[in-house]
């Protein structure tokens, strides 16, 4: 009991100290509910309140009585003063972000925390000319001291953070040569506009010249040769030594010529493949067309025309056209194959050839294919027409040229890829539950029924377009082939009815793959990915969770943490308990709401 109240006293005090968004705490309530705070059996846990219009000195005397604090999370306020004495009791804190306030004088306290994983206290005004107190905390993945007014050398004892995945030090004061610092799992790395001088150690001279701006006498790696390496290469290069570049070059350009030609071999041999696969699908189109002749001639139910849902004329093509179009496969799904076909007019379609279509009942199939005609929405992809043939059905779409959410996280890793940040990572969350919500919104029992990443394309602009709304429903085989693994809640057993709370489980997945860049099913241990965020939440190690490319932004931690938490609430097992979608989309959208700085 009295464990408690010290505890509300310390929070009190700090509310006391720094108002803003701690206002709304109140003693009539127990502090576990309180704004910002989450405790786990009673202890309170986790602080985090950033942007909380948080002003003020923190008094000594709040975190003595916090001592089980795991996170701390104040960051974009306007604290400002010496950190507080009493932190150093927090010695299970394991995510400390104080970035952008006015925190100033020295930051030993920080040493007493050696469970820290996360440390961000740059844009502040901290000075100290040793820092080595940090080489201690062993277990940090992320260190950001950037963008305040540290000077002395940058410590060599910085060499013991074997954790450490990002080291940024930039906009201090900091001098004298770069250690020879030798961390296996850095992978982010900037010392730019401080004075050091001398060579950049080799380890880290993989590192772009971004890392080491503004600093003349810094040479070595990407940034000017060091005078004693231009004189090496100049003076020293004796007949040996260039036999021995020589030669190596020799044998390294014949094996290149013997690549090129095995190289040259193999397309040859894949082109003449081609060829024949060309001369097959040609048989597959004249077979449709004379499907589709023959429907023509023998008057069937079947209609013979493409319908058009998009009214607009100068998009409108006949049937004739697009099996006279040059056409790709694009990949074989559940339900059929599609194909990306380029019309004479100039503009490209995605064809869907469904395999299996019940059309058993007409009246039944025709509202359903209207209802779908009908969805319109920014986040679908628009439906351009449809085609019901004896021997096929055809679904017409736009071609979306950027390609899948699925592509854009698993495509190219090397160095030809583009970063997808946090950013535009929620945006495309953003945009593909809009278009969830959207298809829920018209019915109440009306589903998407097949969610996942390579049924969400992406425009360049980063937003998202769900795509094959309702096809399910139109497959006469119920035990259609799995769909894709992992993204199908446990109580769906009939693919054609797939109920909006399944949706909402397969949605969850997607957040989990957007954020983890890890498939749905996982090969170790047969676990599955929300049971593996799970597991790895107990533990609280969310630097393995999330995407290392999602590191780079990690002071909106935070903000992701929420986003995974959603994700998490979606793949609830039992139906009941996984929230609606425009719960989903509202609370999604609140994340970025809260990070979109105010207009003044
Ligand atoms: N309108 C489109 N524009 C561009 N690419 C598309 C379009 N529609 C589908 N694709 C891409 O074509 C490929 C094959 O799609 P398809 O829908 O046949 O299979 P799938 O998405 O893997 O599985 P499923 O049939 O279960 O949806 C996928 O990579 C998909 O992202």
């Amino acid at each position: 009991q009295k464990e408690q109240s010290d505890i509300i006293e310390a929070l009190l005090t700090l509310q006391k100290a720094l108002g803003g968004k701690t206002n709304t705490w109140d003693r009539s309530t127990a502090p576990c509910s309180w704004k910002g705070i989450r405790c786990v059996e009673g202890e309170v846990t986790e602080i985090r309140l950033p942007g909380g219009s948080l002003i003020g000195v923190i008094p000594n005397g709040v975190f003595g009585s916090l001592s089980s604090l795991r996170a701390l999370s104040i960051h974009d306020d306007a604290i400002v003063g010496p950190l507080p004495s009493d932190l150093a009791s927090c010695v299970q804190l394991r995510y400390l972000y104080l970035h952008r306030n006015g925190f100033e004088g020295d930051i030993s306290v920080l040493g007493s925390l050696k469970k820290l994983i996360n440390l961000d206290i740059s844009q502040n005004k901290f000075s100290s000319d040793d820092v080595s107190t940090i080489g201690s905390l062993r277990d940090l993945a992320n260190l950001n001291l950037g963008s305040n007014e540290f000077s002395g050398s940058i410590p060599e004892s910085f060499s013991e953070l074997q954790n450490l995945r990002s080291l940024l030090l930039e906009n201090n004061d900091f001098s004298g040569v770069i250690p020879d610092l030798d961390l296996r799992n850095l992978k982010s790395f900037n010392v730019s506009y401080n004075n050091l001088t001398g060579s950049v150690p080799n380890k880290l001279r993989s590192f772009p010249e971004t890392s080491f701006l503004g600093m003349s006498s810094l040479c070595g790696g990407s940034l000017q040769p060091c005078e004693d390496e231009k004189e090496k290469k100049t003076d020293k290069l004796s007949i040996k030594q260039l036999l021995g570049i020589i030669i190596p070059c020799i044998i390294f350009l014949l094996i290149l010529l013997f690549l090129l030609l095995f190289c040259c071999l193999r397309r040859r041999r894949a082109s003449q493949a081609k060829e024949t696969d060309l001369e097959a699908s040609s048989a597959t189109t004249t077979a449709a067309r004379r499907s589709v002749n023959s429907n023509a001639s023998t008057g069937s139910a079947s209609s013979k025309v493409l319908v058009f849902f998009d009214p607009d004329p100068t998009k409108k093509f006949d049937l004739e056209e697009l099996l006279r179009a040059s056409a790709e496969v694009l990949g074989k799904g559940t339900f059929g194959t599609t194909y990306k076909a380029l019309l004479e007019q100039g503009f490209t379609v995605a064809v869907k050839r469904l395999r299996s279509v019940d059309v058993s009942d007409a009246t039944a199939f025709r509202s359903k294919i209207e209802s779908l005609g009908k969805m319109v929405h920014p986040n679908l992809v628009p439906l351009r027409a449809f085609y019901n043939g004896r021997e096929e059905t055809l679904f017409i779409y736009d071609f979306m040229y950027v390609g899948s959410l699925s592509a854009r996280l698993h495509g190219t890793r090397g160095s030809g890829r583009i970063p997808f940040n946090w950013e535009a990572r929620l945006e495309v969350a953003i945009g593909s539950a809009c278009g969830i919500a959207y298809i829920h919104s018209t019915g109440e029992t009306t589903s998407h029924g097949n969610i996942k990443t390579s049924n969400i394309l992406l425009s360049e602009e980063c937003s998202a377009f769900v795509s094959d709304h309702g096809l399910n429903q139109f497959v006469s085989d119920s035990s259609a082939p799995s769909r894709g693994p992992g993204y199908q809640a446990a109580e769906v057993t009939d693919t054609r009815r797939v109920s909006q709370k399944a949706d909402v489980y397969s949605f969850g997945i997607v957040l989990l793959e957007l954020l983890t860049c890890k498939a749905p099913v996982m090969n170790d241990e047969c676990r599955d990915l929300p049971r593996w965020v799970r597991s790895m939440k107990r533990e609280e190690w969310f630097n393995e969770v999330f995407d290392s490319e999602l590191l780079r932004d990690h002071a909106m931690e935070d903000e992701m943490i929420v986003l995974l938490e959603i994700g998490l609430d979606c793949t609830e097992q039992h139906p009941d308990k996984r929230p609606v979608m425009s719960d989903v989309l509202r609370r999604i959208q609140d994340i970025r709401n809260a990070t979109v700085s105010p207009p003044y």
